[in-house]
Formats: structure tokens, sequence, C-alpha cells
């Protein structure tokens, strides 16, 4: 069952009352095995990390709001369903309890709406402790079924691959405007982002491209949220009690397959003045949003370099406690857009997107993640990820994007989004 609020809604007076129940569970399966299948691709949900996190299914509430109100609608509709909520919870760790999963379009201006999904079945491990949610609007509706590891996803047939609304000849030519609007000094920093569209024979079952994303791409988090899918190495905020901490990335290098030419071009890289302004904006940006809702920040002096097996990266972990009790949601709205998916000063770069970049985003480089009714939570930045067509789920449009300076080159920020689209043209392939 679901209720679908008119996108807009402002404040739910009275909201319906969801039953939940938790209950610790000894099964030590694989969280995405869980998933079964068979269901809706946009009610299987993902926010799994080295087998650790939370997979759930179906759909027992969903929400949608639009425009700049996006996040505090959202915020505002979860609020009343916690308050109503009749929760027995024997585990009591965040992500116990209730849980809704979510993403948010990047721009206020797009066609697309934020999505909230209330599972009815979560399954959640952490520090090996695995749990087992219900979630029903049904009073009677306690019982508490094992889950079962579901059959294996077939993988996606005959995957063709075309140009989406900014082939890479339009992605060179934007970049190159963006320099020279960064000489004029309209802006220090801007990304631009650029898609691919993939099809299939057949409906792409998102447990396919979980699994195999999971599999190779074990410093990511890995995600599905209302058709929205893939692995992002970069957290935004996570809330866990009281302590807040984010994952910054900018500056990238690809990588050669060549362990010793990788080692010498991360070297390089935290070395090189171009990413590691870049790298600054980024971090200045997130811990100056955050600063309001926390002391104690401890933001170290020099980035790490993060290696993904596609691409390395400048990295920052960011930490703090938090002073007051704006949710993992509300501090997500805070940060967003970072300047690692948006830039420097935000209001002009995102003004230079949406004129340069001639394409809506959709959900890709908005928050995505999950929150409790407590308000702890992750929410990562939808990278590395594509969106399942809701009207034909064989097509999947898939996002890439990167951090235009002064000194940037145009083929070679072609080459990097190319080896940004890597993980999930790869998770398409069937071998
Ligand atoms: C925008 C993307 O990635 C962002 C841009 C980066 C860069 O330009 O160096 C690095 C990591 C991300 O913050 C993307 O993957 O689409």
């Amino acid at each position: 069952m679901s209720t679908l609020p008119a996108p807009g809604a402002s404040s739910p007076a009275a909201g319906p009352t969801v039953v939940v129940r938790t209950v610790p569970l000894a099964a030590t399966d694989p969280l995405l095995a869980y998933l079964p299948s068979g269901r809706p691709h946009d009610e299987l949900l993902s926010w799994v990390r080295r087998g650790e996190g939370l997979v759930g299914w179906g759909a027992a509430l969903t929400f949608e709001s639009r425009g700049a109100d996006r996040f505090a609608e959202a915020e505002a509709w979860w609020r009343e369903i916690g308050h109503r909520a009749v929760v027995r919870d024997d585990v009591e760790r965040p992500g116990t309890g209730l849980v809704c999963f979510g993403s948010f379009p990047f721009a206020a201006d797009s066609a697309e709406s934020a999505r909230l999904v209330v599972p009815s079945t979560i399954v959640g491990r952490r520090d090996g402790q695995g749990w087992l949610t219900t979630i029903s609007l049904d009073p009677q509706l306690t019982l508490l079924e094992n889950p079962s590891v579901a059959s294996d996803p077939e993988p996606p047939r005959d995957v063709a691959f075309a140009d989406g609304d900014v082939s890479p000849a339009d992605y060179a030519h934007a970049v190159a405007e963006a320099v020279k609007r960064i000489g004029a000094g309209e802006v220090d920093k801007v990304v631009l982002a650029r898609d691919l569209v993939a099809t299939a024979s057949a409906p792409i079952d998102p447990r396919w491209l979980l699994r195999r994303l999971a599999e190779r791409y074990e410093n990511t988090w890995v995600f599905s949220v209302a058709g929205l899918v893939g692995a992002t190495p970069e957290l935004l905020v996570r809330r866990d009690k009281g302590l807040i901490t984010s994952r910054v990335l900018a500056g990238t290098i690809r990588r050669t397959g060549d362990d010793a030419k990788d080692l010498a071009l991360a070297a390089s890289l935290a070395r090189s003045s171009k990413d590691l302004e870049e790298h600054e904006y980024a971090v200045r940006s997130v811990a100056e949003a955050l600063a309001p809702h926390c002391s104690s920040m401890n933001v170290p002096e020099a980035p790490f370099v993060l290696h993904l097996p596609n691409v390395m990266h400048l990295a920052t972990d960011v930490a703090a406690v938090s002073v007051d009790d704006a949710s993992s949601l509300t501090l997500a709205a805070s940060l967003h857009p970072s300047a690692a998916v948006g830039g420097t000063p935000t209001a002009a770069a995102v003004d230079l997107i949406g004129e340069l970049e001639q394409m809506d985003r959709g959900r890709y480089a908005g928050p995505v993640g999950w929150m409790d009714a407590h308000g702890d939570g992750a929410w990562g930045i939808a990278l590395r990820s594509g969106a399942l067509d809701p009207d034909d789920p064989s097509q999947i449009t898939l996002y890439a994007g990167c951090g235009i300076v002064a000194g940037s080159d145009p083929e070679s920020e072609v080459a990097e989004s190319d080896a940004k689209l890597i993980p999930m043209r790869d998770a398409l392939a069937s071998d």
C-alpha cells in the first residue's frame, strides 16, 4: 500500500499510522542476496558497503516533493510519520525501527521529484549484528517471517549505448566555455556533467547492477532508491547519534591498470596544485555548511588519495560533534550542492550549470540515502549512477561529471568523465 500526497503538499496534518517491528536476525548471507526477484525496480532499496548497511523492499509508504522546498517538505512528512508510528524495536541502533530511503533531485527546477520510500521489509547489518524490520499500515500485521535468499538476478541482455542529451563533443564545448567564464571571474569552479543512455533488450534487474557494483567497488556505498542505482564513493553526511561525518572528494586521476604507474600518479595527484585547489573548495564548502550545527570539527590539513578500480580521488574525512537536533536530512540539505557537484561560489556555479549543461540532472548528484525516526542516517551524493527509466526499465541513463577550474582541458575532462562512467558500464555487462 502507499499514500501519495500531492507533490508540493506542505504539512500533511493527519498522516497514516505505521506499525513497526524490529527483531535481531542471525543469518549471515550477503545483504544484497535478500532482495527479492520479480518486484518493481523502484521498490528495491539498498545502502550497502562492505557487507553492512540496509536493504529494503516493498513500499509501505511513499512521498514525493518538488522544487526549492523539496527537502523541508520531505522532512516535515517524515517527522509526522515518526510521531504517529507505533514501534517495537528489540535492537535499537541507528537504522533499526522506522526507516525511510530517499533520493533528491540535484536542481530545484528539475522535472523530477524527490522520493522517500518507507519499505515494508528491511534487513540490516552493522558491526556483525543483523536485524529484520517490518513496517505496515495494518496494526494486525506483526508477522515476522525470516527473509530468504532470493534467486540470482539475470544479467542485462544486448546492451547498447547511445549519447544522451550531452554528447562528448557537447561536453568538451561546455567545458571550454566554462574555462572562459572562470577566466572572466564569473566562478572559481563549476562541475559539469554529461549523460549516456544504455538500452537492453529486456528490463534491467537492479539487483544485478547492485551485486556487480558491490563486488568491485568496496570503497563505495552501493545504493538503489526509486530506480536510481549506483556506487558512490562520496558521503555527503552521516549522523550517528551525536557524531557527524562527511567524506569529501574532489580532484581525480584515471587509473592505468599498471599498479606501479598508478602509485606514481597518486603521488602526483597529491601534489597537483590544480587538484589541491579544486579539493580545497569542496572541503571548505562542507565545513562551512556543517559549522552552525557542530562543535569540535576535525578537518585534516591535507587530503589522502582514495583508490577505486577506475579512478583515484583526493579525499578528506571531516568529523564533528552535533550541537543541535538537526536530522541527517537537514544536514544533507544544508550541504547540497557542495562544491564537489556544484562549484564555487555555489549560486553562480549552479546558474552556470543551468546555462551550460543543457540537461536535467534528475536525481544524479543529489543526496541519496536513508534516515531513521531519530534523524540518524547516511546520505551520499548520487554519483557513478544511473536512473532506470520509470516507463521502460530496459533503459537506464548514466551520468558523470567533472569539476572544472581555471587549468581544465576539455579533452582531459571528457576522458575523466568516461572513467567515471566505467563502474555503471561494467555493471551492465553480463560476463
Ligand atoms: C561529479 C562527479 O564526481 C565529483 C567530481 C570529482 C572531480 O571533479 O574530481 C571527484 C569526485 C566527485 O566529487 C561524478 O562522478 O559524476
